[in-house]
């Protein structure tokens, strides 16, 4: 079976999208894996399908690249809303989108027909542990010392806040995003049994009172250059914690492959603002074995 596809990514967040608005492709994890491959795939952090909903106007189903579906993904929202505005799905520059975690409305910001920034209401920043979820014995985990296990089996310590985005994050402050052990230490937060569903990790910077810089161990996808739930989860626990942002306003949240704007409001209600881009369209060939039922 021929697959197409469009290349698409937010800050460098990439992901193939496929449209599944007539029919969901079989085994969607499997193929997320296979085409995620840097070097033997197409190359991306996953896979995103966009398929019909009865409760709003698109729903967007996501994989990460080791096949494991996410609920919530905020670059690949406002990636959707550019893919159906630009491919003339939908005439209208607001549009919701079902998500495992939730409605989400998205306004799309149009230059010469096309969609050139899109900003997202990406619900409540979450901290009830139970919630997250994390294995904590507080109801929070607000810039706490958690201890971890090491490859040596001793325990290490790292002070953080545990947020849900809809999916978990794991927000931790460094001096320097440049030489913050990401992978090492990324990978054992999200595999550690203190989070029972895993858990992505953002390294956070701060650059000044309105701007601060990141790098994101994700969840199921290794390092990303950009996460827009970790943003938002970013963004939420430097205003908490007085470290840098506004109530109310925009904050710059860099990420290595670039500007997100990331605002928490009244209730903790989080709004990721950024850009969405289109890098080609392309068809690969799927081999069988991923299309058998018995992988469903
Ligand atoms: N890159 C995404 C988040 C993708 C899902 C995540 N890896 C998870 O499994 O929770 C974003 O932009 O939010």
């Amino acid at each position: 079976m021929k697959m197409k596809f469009t290349k698409m990514h937010g800050c460098g967040n990439d992901y193939v999208y496929v449209d599944c608005m007539d029919r969901m492709l079989p085994n969607p994890g499997k193929i997320s894996e296979f085409v995620s491959r840097r070097r033997f795939g197409i190359g991306s952090d996953g896979l995103i399908c966009i398929c019909p909903s009865d409760k709003a106007d698109f729903r967007m189903r996501m994989f990460n690249a080791d096949a494991s579906e996410g609920k919530m993904c905020g670059n690949g929202s406002r990636c959707i809303a550019k893919y159906v505005y630009d491919k003339g799905l939908t005439r209208k520059d607001t549009i919701t989108l079902e998500t495992l975690g939730g409605i989400k409305t998205i306004h799309m910001t149009v230059e010469q027909g096309k969609v050139v920034l899109a900003e997202v209401d990406m619900g409540q920043a979450v901290v009830r542990t139970a919630d997250v979820p994390m294995d904590w014995p507080e109801e929070t985990c607000v810039d706490q010392p958690v201890v971890f296990a090491g490859p040596d089996g001793k325990g290490f310590t790292v002070r953080g806040t545990a947020v849900s985005m809809g999916n978990p994050h794991f927000v931790t402050f460094v001096e320097d995003v440049e030489t913050a052990p990401v992978e090492a230490v990324g990978r054992i937060i999200e595999t550690s049994p203190v989070f029972p569903e895993r858990t992505n990790v953002e390294f956070v910077q701060i650059v000044d009172e309105n701007h601060v810089k990141f790098r994101v161990w994700e969840r199921g996808s290794g390092e990303t250059w950009a996460c827009g739930t970790g943003a938002c989860a970013v963004g939420y626990t430097c205003v908490t914690l007085g470290k840098a942002g506004k109530r109310g306003e925009f904050l710059k949240v860099e990420a290595k492959g670039g500007m997100l704007q990331v605002r928490t409001g009244e209730g903790d209600a989080m709004t990721l603002k950024g850009p969405a881009t289109t890098v080609y369209e392309g068809e690969i060939e799927l081999p069988e074995e991923l299309l058998e039922e018995s992988l469903k």
